[in-house]
């Protein structure tokens, strides 16, 4: 098989970097050249709508950056800024319209929200087939049964991708994701097991991590912990994905972004990694905007098939 475009051999024998940034954009191009052909035939330009409650600095360049790569990829945005005040209501009366609008095609609401509004509620509210951020039981369970017609969360799917350019059969790996969250680690640890990897999942009361780690092929970490993962903790030649990403403040009183993996150690003994920026974050995005034409495809399915259409796809895929 012919070696992935996006590899970065290290000029100095360390781990070879896999270009995250230049996969999303090989990526994004593709989702464009399928929006256009979905627009030639006739079905509205799809839109994602993506709601941010309160006025997180870092949550607010994500939101930008969304908006900027949606437009590139012949889409259209609706961004909602709601203030920190929003009540659990307010916003589930948004989520409504926003299932009911015609156009809008996918619906992401921005993690996490303030204490007073519980998650789960909230993205469970999102109509399954416009939940491109697959946080919801339906796409959840779609996910665990191995079911196609499912919306997959856009980080881990990225991951993946990002996996599959180093390896494309993973099968008999020993894959590691280190945290457990809803949003990541939990729906990762899912696509691994799809992989026919043996799949350990760790969080914050495991016990012997570095040693775990050690026996890992393939390492995934997504726990928010800057530098958590050290040289030492590495079997020589695996892949680590670092999904993490922390604003950390500089002496010169700018800020730079670092992942939860100790780079300089890591890069010495891995076989492949990616940087932080340029690995995870912008495959995130270009997933987002699959799962967008990925959405508005499942929505002109079920509208051919009628109101209940979607549902009824459920039900004949069990
Ligand atoms: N690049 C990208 O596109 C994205 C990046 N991120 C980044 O990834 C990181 C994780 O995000 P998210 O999953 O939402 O975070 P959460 O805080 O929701 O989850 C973190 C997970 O890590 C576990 N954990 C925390 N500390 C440790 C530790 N010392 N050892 C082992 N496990 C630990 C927690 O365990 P427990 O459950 O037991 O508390 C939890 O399961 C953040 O830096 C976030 O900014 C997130 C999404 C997308
Ligand atoms: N419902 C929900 N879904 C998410 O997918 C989600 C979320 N909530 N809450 C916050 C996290 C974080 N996240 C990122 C997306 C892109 C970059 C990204 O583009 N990163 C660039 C750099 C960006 C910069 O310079 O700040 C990079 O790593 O190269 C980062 C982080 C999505 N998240
Ligand atoms: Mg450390």
């Amino acid at each position: 098989m012919a070696a992935s475009p996006f590899l970065r051999p290290s000029p100095t024998d360390g781990a070879t970097l896999i270009d995250g940034k230049a996969m999303a954009n090989a990526l994004t191009r593709e989702v464009s050249e399928a929006v256009a052909e979905l627009v030639a035939k006739g079905a509205p330009v799809p839109g994602l709508a993506v709601v941010l409650v309160g006025n997180d600095p870092a949550s607010e360049i994500y939101v930008k950056n969304k908006a900027i790569q949606t437009h590139r990829a012949g889409m259209r945005s609706f961004m909602h800024m709601l203030p920190e005040s929003t009540t659990q209501a307010e916003l589930m009366a948004l989520v409504s319209v926003l299932n009911a609008d015609p156009q809008v095609q996918g619906i992401l609401v921005q993690l996490p929200l303030p204490p007073h509004i519980d998650p789960v509620v909230v993205t469970n509210a999102i109509h399954p087939d416009k939940d491109v951020d697959g946080l919801g039981v339906v796409n959840t369970g779609r996910l665990a049964l191995g079911m196609k017609n499912g919306l997959v969360p856009c980080t881990p799917l990225g991951c993946l991708m990002l996996l599959q350019a180093v390896q494309a059969d993973m099968t008999g790996r020993q894959a590691l994701v280190i945290g457990a969250s809803n949003l990541v680690g939990k729906p990762m640890a899912q696509l691994l097991l799809q992989q026919n990897c043996t799949v350990t999942v760790a969080h914050v009361h495991t016990r012997n991590l570095p040693e775990i780690c050690r026996e890992a092929d393939i390492v995934v970490v997504a726990t928010g912990k800057p530098r958590l993962v050290e040289g030492s903790w590495i079997k020589p030649g695996a892949t680590v994905i670092d999904v993490g990403i922390t604003r950390l403040p500089q002496p010169d009183g700018r800020s730079r972004l670092v992942g939860d993996v100790n780079f300089p150690e890591v890069e010495k003994v891995a076989g492949y990694l990616t940087p932080v920026p340029g690995g995870v974050g912008p495959m995130t995005i270009a997933c987002l905007l699959l799962n967008t034409l990925k959405a508005a495809r499942l929505q002109k399915k079920a509208g051919r098939e009628g109101e209940e259409g979607a549902e009824q796809d459920l039900g004949s895929g069990i």
